[in-house]
């Protein structure tokens, strides 16, 4: 394992690199400049970490950030474009909640040049890292899955229409991994009989799009889970005294265990793959 305290690296020898870029809730000593600690870090991806700590037993690589997506995003494009242009998201360095609350008291929030020193202390070392396990699981295997790991609050009116699917598979449209591989996920996730959506509101972000280069064995998958799918996710709004709630092993087992055949599924797939 290497360790730069705030970026870890868990090898493996497997076909499978994971990537947890948004469970991190550390804000960089920046607490003080955002309207609250608790806003800053209510769009983490609760507890997708212990979601998939079975990982690493399967051979996986995992490639896991601390700092807060507050902070910066490394699944924005480092340029600045939209992921979809024209509709809401969040960017880079987020000024806003994903429901469109200001993160930032007035005055504080990040300059050109702040982002800039973001991006090289944080976003450029996450994708360095991914790349360095890219190459090395690539010089060990013809084909490898790099399956990047996400979680929602599953009703946000900005950035979609009524209760998103408990799984939602992105693949770039199907340009970021090879179709077979996506079908036999799908297959996976219809076969739970609880909604799920391949390429729908969440088609990928950057680190899908940026690594997944099915013409030269690597296939991105993005996995994006409704949060009430693995955590007890409150009916109305969130607040300080219910979210984020806690982690219950009991009631993420049946999400848990589809997940499991996921990633076995993608493993077997990429070990049958010789060329
Ligand atoms: N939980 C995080 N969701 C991702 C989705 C990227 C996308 O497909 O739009 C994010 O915001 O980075």
């Amino acid at each position: 394992m290497s360790d730069s305290s705030w970026l870890t690296v868990n090898r493996g020898d497997a076909p499978l690199l994971v990537s947890i870029p948004h469970t991190g809730t550390g804000l960089a000593g920046l607490d003080g400049s955002f309207v609250s600690p608790w806003l800053a870090r209510r769009d983490t991806d609760w507890w997708i970490e212990q979601l998939y700590d079975f990982a690493g037993e399967l051979g996986a690589t995992v490639v896991r950030t601390t700092v807060s997506r507050s902070i910066i995003d490394v699944n924005r494009d480092p340029s600045g474009v939209s992921l979809y242009p024209g509709q809401a998201t969040t960017e880079l360095c987020p000024t806003t909640t994903f429901d469109g609350e200001a993160l930032y008291k007035e005055g504080q929030a990040p300059d050109d040049n702040e982002v800039a020193r973001r991006r090289a202390t944080y976003f450029e070392p996450y994708h360095a890292a991914l790349e360095k396990e890219v190459a090395r699981l690539r010089a060990l295997h013809p084909q490898i899955v790099l399956y990047d790991c996400h979680s929602i609050r599953s009703v946000i009116p900005r950035l979609f229409e009524g209760k998103l699917p408990l799984f939602n598979l992105g693949t770039n449209s199907g340009t970021s991994a090879d179709p077979a591989l996506q079908d036999q996920v799908a297959a996976l996730m219809a076969a739970t009989g609880r909604p799920s959506v391949v390429n729908g509101r969440f088609k990928g972000g950057w680190i899908t799009r940026h690594h997944g280069r099915p013409e030269h064995g690597v296939h991105a998958l993005q996995m994006e889970l409704s949060c009430r799918g693995y955590m007890l996710e409150p009916e109305g709004k969130v607040a300080p005294s219910n979210w984020p709630s806690r982690y219950d092993p009991a009631f993420a087992a049946p999400m848990r265990a589809t997940l499991t055949k996921i990633l076995e599924t993608a493993l077997a797939w990429a070990g049958s793959r010789h060329s």
